[in-house]
């Protein structure tokens, strides 16, 4: 197939999720004011938002556990406004709050699960995938914060979800445990699972997701690949060096007037294009 034919025929498919004017209001706070979203199929789909800027309230809806006040809505093909039980077998969440079934084993609480799904994961599997072969035994009340989440998306994905929702997966964790978790949710996807992920950690979104929705005050402020977002491939660099900086249009030209005038090598080079978050917070306050 021509990678033309290729790309009509991905467009072709339905999206895993569709939204369409969607708008959620509590009392006088519109916590959603009108969002346009398309997750397409086996996409790592991240939002990012402000505290309070609606992303909790949009994925709540998207998971069928809160009402919207209009838009329209389609998630796996169906209104998650009218959930049944065969289309929850088919999504998977992860919320911010751990579980709680903490007096029994990780392998007795994830035994205990599986038992819901007509398809679920072998366990022992599950326990491998999850990087929790050594604590199985263990009381889930005994396991870090960083293990008990691994036990979170464990549950998360136990019924072989189609689509997994996951709510700041890593708020809290060292560094080394965020990398581990990341490769996880890379395999996740890598095996064709649609994820959509709300983070506050910017390199997270980075990291995992192959687009981003910006959202601030219900509203999407910027929709894109992060490597992209609000022109940042296309925005100027910043070239430095122990004498001096300067933005420019053409770095690559001011490196090599550069290492003429060094002859060579350029002390204390960088060059640097915007951050992901030097996007993001002009994004979200745009004053
Ligand atoms: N059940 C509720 N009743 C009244 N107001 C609510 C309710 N849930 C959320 N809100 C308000 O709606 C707005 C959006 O909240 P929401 O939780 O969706 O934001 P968020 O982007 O998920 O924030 P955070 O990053 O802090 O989790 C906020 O102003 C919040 O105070």
């Amino acid at each position: 197939m021509t990678q033309a034919a290729t790309n009509a025929a991905t467009e072709a498919v339905t999206p895993a999720i569709r939204v369409r004017g969607l708008t959620k209001r509590y009392g006088d706070v519109h916590a959603v004011a009108g969002i346009d979203l398309d997750v397409r199929q086996g996409e790592v789909f991240a939002i990012l938002g402000p505290n309070g800027a609606g992303k909790s309230t949009t994925v709540e809806i998207l998971e069928g556990y809160r009402t919207r006040d209009s838009g329209e809505v389609s998630v796996l093909g169906s209104d998650p406004g009218r959930p049944t039980r065969l289309w929850r077998s088919r999504i998977g969440i992860v919320l911010q709050t751990a579980n709680d079934a903490a007096e029994l084993s990780v392998r007795e609480t994830l035994r205990h699960f599986a038992e819901y799904y007509p398809r679920s994961r072998n366990v022992d599997e599950l326990i491998e995938l999850v990087g929790l072969t050594e604590s199985a035994s263990k009381r889930v009340r005994q396991l870090s914060g960083g293990q008990r989440r691994r036990v979170d998306v464990a549950l998360g994905v136990i019924g072989r979800p189609e689509l997994l929702f996951l709510d700041e997966p890593t708020t809290g964790f060292d560094p080394e445990a965020r990398r581990q978790f990341w490769e996880l949710i890379e395999g996740l996807a890598h095996d064709g699972t649609t994820i959509v992920l709300t983070t506050h950690y910017l390199e997270e979104a980075e990291a995992l997701a192959d687009r981003v929705a910006v959202v601030a005050r219900g509203r999407v402020v910027a929709l894109g690949d992060p490597a992209t977002l609000g022109g940042r491939a296309t925005a100027k660099a910043k070239v430095t060096w122990s004498d001096g900086s300067v933005e420019t249009d053409t770095p690559t030209q001011t490196v090599l007037e550069l290492s003429a005038r060094y002859g060579g090598e350029v002390p204390g080079l960088s060059v640097t294009r915007p951050t992901l978050e030097d996007v993001y917070l002009r994004l979200i306050d745009p004053a």
